[in-house]
C-alpha cells in the first residue's frame, strides 16, 4: 500500500471494497498457532475453529414427553381399554420390557420401556393421578390405595385410545449421531455452548481472543475526570471503542491519550505494538494542518484514503512494525460506524466472533436525504411496530443521539431520498 501525499485528490473507495481491505488485513489472525482448547464455559463469545459432528444422538434414547403411563398403542384401539399397572419407570432408569395389555408409570424424560410405543399423560387416565408418596417418600404402586377419595388404586388404569408416537421423543429427533452440529466459524452462545455439553463434550477449540491497542489522539482531548479547560473536550472515544471491542471479544490495552506530536504517538505505538494483533487509533486522518496520525505513519505501508461513506469517510489502513493497522475519523459516531462497518465484520470473518450483526428491514417513519455517492449510515431507534426513528441528525458528533439509538440505519450509495414508510436496512446494535 502506498502513502497519500497530504491533500492529494483521493478518489473514494466503496464501503465494500474498504471492509474486504480490512478483512485481508487481519487473515494473519486466522492461523492454527492461534486457537486454544477451552472448557466449555470459558468459550463463551469465541468463534469455533472446526465443524462438530454429534458424537451420539439427541436424545440418545426415545423418552417421555409427560408423566402418564407408557403403553402399546394397539392395546388402547376404540374406547380405549383397563391396562394392568407394572413397575414405573423413572427418569434415569433403564425399564423392562412392557409386556402386552399393561401399562407403566413413566415420567417425562424417562426411558420408552422396549415394546412399548405411545405415552398417555396422566391427567387422561383414571384415575387420574399417581399414589401419593408414603411418609418414607416411597410410592406404593401395587396396593389398594385411596386416591383423595376419588378412586381407588386397584392396580389398574383406564386409558383412552392413543395413536401410536402419542407423547414419545424419538431417539435422534432433535440431532442424530453423525449429523454436523456445529459449523466452523459459529459464535459459541449460550445456546451453542448448552447443545456441545448435551452431547456430552466437555471443551472445545476457539480462536484465541485479539488483542487491540487502542489509542485516542488530539491536543484537545482530556480523560474524563480531569478539568476541562477551554478549547478542550473529554475523551469520549476511547470508552466508546474499547466497550464496543470488548464485547465484541477483543483484549483491549488503552495507551495513555496522545497529543498531536508524532514523536509521541510514535512513541506510544512503539512501546504498545509488540504485544498487540492489531492497532486502532482515532483523529488525525483527515485533511488538516496537524494529523498525527498521518504524520507518525510516514515511512510506514499505511494509506490515507476517503471511503464514500457517511460517517467514517476518512481512514487510514495498513501496518505499523508489522502489525495491522486502521486509523479511524475522530469524530465518535464515525468511530462507532467505522468499528461497526469494517472492524467488527472481519472479526466475525476471521475469528468466528463476535456474531454478524442480524439485518433487519424496517419501516422509516419521517423522510430522509442522503449524498448520492455515499453510504450513509444515520441512527435510529426501531420501534416495537417494526418502524425506525431516526435519532439526531447527520452529524458526526452526536454522541446523545447515539446514546438512544439501538440501530444503525443504512441507506446505500446511490439513493438519495427515502419517504415515510420506505424500506431501510437496520442493524441492531
Ligand atoms: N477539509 C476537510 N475537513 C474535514 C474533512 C474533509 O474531508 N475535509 N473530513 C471531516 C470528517 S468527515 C471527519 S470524520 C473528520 C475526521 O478528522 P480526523 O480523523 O482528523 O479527527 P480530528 O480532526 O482529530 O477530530 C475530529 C473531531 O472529533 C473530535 N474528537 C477527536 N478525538 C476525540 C475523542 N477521543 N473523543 C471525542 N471527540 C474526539 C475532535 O475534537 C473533532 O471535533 O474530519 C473532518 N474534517
Ligand atoms: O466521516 Mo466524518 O465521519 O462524516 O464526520
Amino acid at each position: 500500500m502506498t502513502s497519500h501525499p497530504h491533500g492529494k485528490a483521493e478518489h473514494a473507495r466503496s464501503v465494500a471494497a474498504h471492509a474486504a481491505a480490512v478483512a485481508e488485513l487481519l487473515q494473519p489472525l486466522r492461523s492454527p498457532e492461534r486457537t486454544e482448547t477451552l472448557p466449555l464455559i470459558q468459550a463463551l463469545g469465541r468463534g469455533l475453529v472446526d465443524h462438530v459432528a454429534a458424537p451420539i444422538s439427541l436424545p440418545p434414547f426415545a423418552n417421555s414427553q409427560m408423566d402418564g403411563y407408557a403403553v402399546r398403542a394397539g392395546d388402547l384401539s376404540g374406547a380405549g381399554a383397563d391396562l394392568r399397572i407394572v413397575p414405573p419407570v423413572p427418569a434415569g432408569s433403564s425399564p423392562q420390557p412392557l409386556a402386552p395389555g399393561t401399562a407403566a408409570p413413566i415420567m417425562t424424560g424417562a426411558m420408552i420401556p422396549e415394546g412399548a410405543d405411545a405415552v398417555v399423560p396422566i391427567e387422561k387416565a383414571v384415575p387420574d393421578r399417581f399414589p401419593e408418596p408414603g411418609p418414607d417418600g416411597a410410592v406404593n404402586w401395587n396396593g389398594t390405595v385411596k386416591l383423595n377419595g376419588t378412586a381407588n388404586w386397584n392396580g389398574t388404569v383406564k386409558l383412552p385410545a392413543t395413536a401410536p408416537g402419542t407423547y414419545v421423543r424419538a431417539a435422534g429427533s432433535d440431532i442424530a449421531a453423525g449429523e454436523r452440529a456445529l459449523a466452523a466459524g459459529t459464535c459459541l452462545g449460550p445456546a451453542q455452548l448448552g447443545l456441545l455439553a448435551a452431547l456430552g463434550i466437555p471443551e472445545v477449540t476457539v480462536s484465541k481472543a485479539a488483542t487491540v491497542l487502542l489509542v485516542t489522539t488530539g491536543d484537545e482531548v482530556v480523560d474524563p475526570g480531569q478539568d476541562l479547560a477551554p478549547g478542550k473536550i473529554y475523551d469520549s472515544n476511547g470508552t466508546l471503542l474499547e466497550a464496543a471491542m470488548q464485547q465484541a471479544g477483543l483484549t483491549v490495552r488503552r495507551t495513555a491519550i496522545s497529543t498531536d506530536n508524532p514523536a509521541e504517538l510514535l512513541a506510544l505505538l512503539r512501546a504498545g505494538s509488540p504485544r498487540a494483533d492489531l492497532i486502532v487509533t482515532t483523529g488525525g486522518v483527515s485533511k488538516g494542518a496537524y494529523e498525527v496520525v498521518r504524520q507518525a505513519m510516514a515511512g510506514q505501508p499505511v494509506e490515507f484514503l476517503q471511503v464514500a461513506m457517511q460517517p467514517g469517510g476518512p481512514q487510514g489502513i495498513g501496518t505499523f512494525d508489522g502489525v495491522p493497522f486502521l486509523g479511524f475519523p475522530g469524530n465518535p459516531v464515525s468511530c462507532l460506524v467505522s468499528f461497526e462497518m469494517f472492524l467488527r465484520p472481519a472479526l466475525s470473518a476471521c475469528l468466528g466472533a463476535p456474531a454478524p450483526r442480524l439485518p433487519l428491514r424496517a419501516r422509516l417513519d419521517q423522510p430522509l436525504a442522503s449524498p448520492a455517492h455515499k453510504h450513509q449510515v444515520r441512527r435510529g431507534s426501531l420501534q416495537p411496530d417494526g418502524t425506525v426513528k431516526l435519532e439526531g441528525g447527520e452529524g458526526s458528533h452526536l454522541m446523545h443521539a447515539l446514546a438512544g439509538s439501538n440501530v444503525l440505519v443504512h441507506v446505500p450509495a446511490g439513493v438519495t431520498d427515502l419517504a415515510a414508510g420506505d424500506e431501510v436496512e437496520v442493524w441492531m446494535l
